[in-house]
């Protein structure tokens, strides 16, 4: 039988979190030691309304869980500040993050991925844990390489703090390693109002939609003359990305370096 490993969820509560936490207490091979809240210090987690039955405590305060509880992996799924926060101290006691919080800078990455490498850790920050996300966004590099205009339309509901989305961000990076850069639109284009055009990326052009009633969705549109393709995805719930935070707590204790994005370990 499989080893079990061991697991800190951070955001529990969260939209992401509570599904972290119904995935972990049904996996037999997972066990959860420990969860990261910005409340109920102290409780255990079933004490927590809306929470499954687990006995596993809560701490405020990362750094204090860390000392306390012995544990392999930390799942973490807050906010960009918190996550760069947890991710550290994480990797401070030789603890195996798993990241989903969205919001690192390559330059993050990169000395994150230095430190998990000095440390000989397994790490992995994957901005989309959905299998047809990633599905999409290789898709999209596929067809980057036959079509130079893009434009990339992310929507995603209000609560949402970031924009663009990792995952436009990262479908952003995918394409730009086969694309050539290159200013999109008329070479006379005016904003007339600012932002009409979305963010920019080499010429890329990234939209952002929030709207209450949506969950996480993705268009790529490419053109050219004659002719359009879209490649789309959509979740339409979080369980969605639970398969993938699976196969990364599993994957993260076999590796020692950090991997950014489910595709590099999907097989
Ligand atoms: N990689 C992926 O597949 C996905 C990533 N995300 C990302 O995951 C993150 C969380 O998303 P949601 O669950 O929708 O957000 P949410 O706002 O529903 O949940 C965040 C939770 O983190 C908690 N939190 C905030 N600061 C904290 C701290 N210092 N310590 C402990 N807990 C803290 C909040 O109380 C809240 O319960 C976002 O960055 C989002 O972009 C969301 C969906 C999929
Ligand atoms: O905040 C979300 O909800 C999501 N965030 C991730 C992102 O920024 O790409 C992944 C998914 O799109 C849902």
């Amino acid at each position: 039988m499989a080893e079990t490993i061991r697991v800190i969820i951070a955001g529990p509560r969260g939209n992401m979190g509570k599904e972290a936490v119904l995935l972990v207490n049904r996996t037999p091979t997972l066990e959860l030691v420990a969860a990261v809240d910005s409340r109920n210090e102290g409780k255990e987690l079933r004490e927590v309304e809306g929470m499954p039955d687990e006995s596993a405590r809560v701490y405020t305060d990362m750094e204090r869980c860390l000392q306390d509880v012995e544990a392999d992996v930390l799942i973490d799924l807050t906010n960009p500040e918190a996550g760069k926060v947890h991710m550290d101290l994480a990797l401070d006691y030789n603890v195996r993050p798993v990241v989903g919080t969205t919001g690192f800078t390559e330059e993050d990455v990169k000395r994150l991925r230095k430190k998990a490498e000095d440390k000989e850790l397994g790490a992995i920050i994957a901005p989309n844990f959905a299998v047809g996300a990633v599905l999409m966004m290789k898709f999209s590099q596929m067809a980057a390489k036959y079509f130079e205009d893009v434009e990339i339309i992310e929507k995603h509901h209000d609560r949402k703090l970031d924009a663009p989305s990792g995952t436009a961000i990262k479908t952003a990076q995918l394409i730009s390693e086969v694309r050539e850069e290159k200013k999109q639109g008329h070479p006379d284009e005016k904003e007339e109002w600012e932002g009409a055009r979305g963010a920019g990326m080499e010429g890329m052009h990234i939209h952002s939609i929030r709207l209450p009633g949506l969950v996480a969705h993705q268009e790529v549109m490419f053109g050219s003359s004659g002719q359009t393709l879209t490649i789309k995805h959509d979740s339409i719930n979080r369980e969605s990305f639970m398969p993938g935070v699976k196969l990364a707590v599993e994957t993260a204790m076999k590796l020692d370096t950090l991997v950014y994005g489910l595709e590099n370990i999907m097989e």
